[in-house]
């Protein structure tokens, strides 16, 4: 008895949910069609053939299914596709007005189209065996609005496993079938979502391919706080009760002994009279940690061009930036507020020589600006430990432990910042040997040594334009490895530096 298999209305627009991947594509009726495997398990798999209009909630399958190919195949677009494909925000491309048609109601196309009986086409490689699923072309039907697939024992209709789909024939046919529409159209939702960002502007620039950075990747503007990841309620956190917006030359805070919130920042050894520096030379002896009533170096500067910019002390030295805070006294005008302000300048994703995207900024950066913080998901670093087995050798890297505090804190017990799936713009930033900018740790609550945030600031001049580089392994990581070079052997499990830097150490995290 025949049984149905999968129901779908008829102008069902597929969710990502329901659908395990697309495999395959081809032309119909003068457009792209994908062929679309359901959710259920391959051994019970359903197929069905889409326009991209009934794909738009699972482009990200699309995308993944049309980068396999590209790079599996080495097959570019051709010239004039790809120049066509210069996509920057500033204009409007040739793309947006197809994408603008494409996504019409009036356009949009059915369910199902391929699979339905009238579309059959003839497949030359017929491998049906029988206890395979055999849910295929010519059995999938229209009734009362709803598409059904059901089980048929019919001879006249032809099977094919399900399992060892698609066909050589399948594949033969989509060699010569292009993705241009798909590309668009991810090309489209990606620049949708950089259009959807807070703050200054962020666009995406790539003339050299059809690829656009992965739409399984959702733009978040702040941290995500994942399970067993704890913090501090915003009620518990202590802000300076010393200070108040109108002291000294109004910049708030500046009288660093004074402000609370800087009780853990760097010591200015500069400033220290006689009895204070014996005291800090006393206590740094005896390794206690408490650097209470001692004058602090204020992290930004306050006036002038630079004003706002991160001091050289804190540029050279990647101690942690304490930030003031809700709680404080001092006034939202404080100048020791900066990265908390976020982003303030406009920034470019864009495709760099290599096979991957980079970031650079749309106008000139001064030394010590901030640029952006690197958001994510927080995780544990049982979770991280988990995550980085599963992504194995080769695979991009989002991850940054927040372990600056280790020594008052055991490294299992820091906490990870994951930029895979959810972040930011940085997270786009690549590594260079020789970079020129840096990331640092601030915190706004000094006593919550385990939730730090992580901000990118300028580490010299940089003009508009060149693209922004960070040093992905931080200097404490090297004074522990550094008698490692780029000769040591691991050259299988070590991502290839590609900075062409003449400082370059040869691999990434050596
Ligand atoms: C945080 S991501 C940077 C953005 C990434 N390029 C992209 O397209 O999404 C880090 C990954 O980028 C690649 N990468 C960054 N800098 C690199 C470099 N200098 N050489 C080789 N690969 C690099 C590596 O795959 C690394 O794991």
């Amino acid at each position: 008895m025949s049984r149905p298999q999968v129901v779908v209305p008829a102008h069902y627009r597929l969710w990502a949910p329901d659908v395990d991947a697309v495999i395959c594509h081809r032309s119909s009726l003068g457009r792209e069609q994908y062929l679309v495997r359901w959710k259920g398990g391959r051994s019970s798999a359903v197929l069905s053939w889409h326009f991209l209009p009934d794909l738009s909630h699972c482009l990200h399958l699309v995308q993944k299914y049309v980068e396999a190919r590209r790079s599996s195949s080495h097959t570019s677009q051709d010239a004039s596709q790809q120049r066509d494909m210069t996509y920057n925000r500033k204009r409007k491309a040739p793309h947006d007005e197809l994408q603008a048609s494409l996504l019409t109601p009036s356009s949009m196309s059915r369910a199902s189209s391929v699979s339905s009986a009238e579309n059959v086409r003839p497949l030359q490689a017929h491998t049906h065996s029988s206890s395979g699923p055999d849910i295929y072309n010519g059995i999938l039907q229209r009734k009362g609005g709803f598409i059904y697939a059901k089980r048929v024992s019919s001879n006249k209709v032809q099977r094919v496993n399900a399992v060892k789909m698609p066909t050589e024939a399948m594949l033969q046919e989509a060699s010569n079938v292009k993705t241009t529409n798909a590309d668009m159209q991810i090309r489209a939702k990606f620049l949708r979502r950089l259009d959807a960002l807070f703050g200054p502007r962020v666009s995406f620039v790539n003339v050299n391919d059809p690829t656009t950075p992965s739409l399984d990747f959702e733009f978040i503007q702040e941290n995500e706080i994942g399970e067993g990841v704890e913090v501090q309620p915003d009620e518990l956190i202590v802000g300076c009760e010393k200070c108040r917006p109108d002291m000294g030359q109004n910049r708030g805070c500046e009288y660093t002994q004074k402000c609370d919130c800087l009780e853990f920042a760097a010591v200015d050894e500069a400033r220290l009279n006689d009895e204070q520096r014996a005291l800090f030379e006393a206590r740094k002896k005896a390794g206690v940690d408490d650097t209470a009533g001692l004058p602090k170096r204020f992290p930004y500067l306050s006036t002038g061009r630079h004003a706002g910019c991160l001091v050289n002390f804190y540029l050279d030295q990647r101690h942690i930036i304490y930030e003031c805070n809700e709680s404080c006294n001092c006034g939202p005008k404080c100048k020791n507020r900066n990265v908390q302000h976020g982003r303030q300048v406009e920034l470019e994703i864009f495709k760099t020589p290599h096979p991957f995207f980079g970031l650079r900024c749309k106008q000139d950066l001064l030394k010590g600006q901030f640029i952006d913080t690197y958001v994510g998901e927080v995780i544990t670093n049982a979770e991280a430990d988990r995550r980085e087995a599963d992504s194995g050798p080769g695979k991009a890297s989002y991850l940054f432990t927040l372990d600056k505090n280790v020594g008052a804190i055991a490294l299992e017990d820091c906490y990870t910042i994951d930029g895979e799936k959810k972040s930011g713009p940085t997270r786009f930033m690549n590594h260079s040997c020789d970079p020129n900018c840096g990331v640092y740790t601030v915190s706004y609550n000094k006593f919550d040594y385990k939730m730090l945030t992580l901000a990118l600031f300028a580490k010299e001049d940089i003009p508009a334009g060149a693209e922004l580089t960070f040093d992905y392994m931080d200097r404490d990581d090297m004074e522990e490895d550094e008698t490692q070079t780029a000769d040591d052997a691991y050259p299988g499990a070590k991502t290839k530096c590609l900075c062409g830097s003449e400082r370059c150490r040869g691999y990434l995290w050596v």
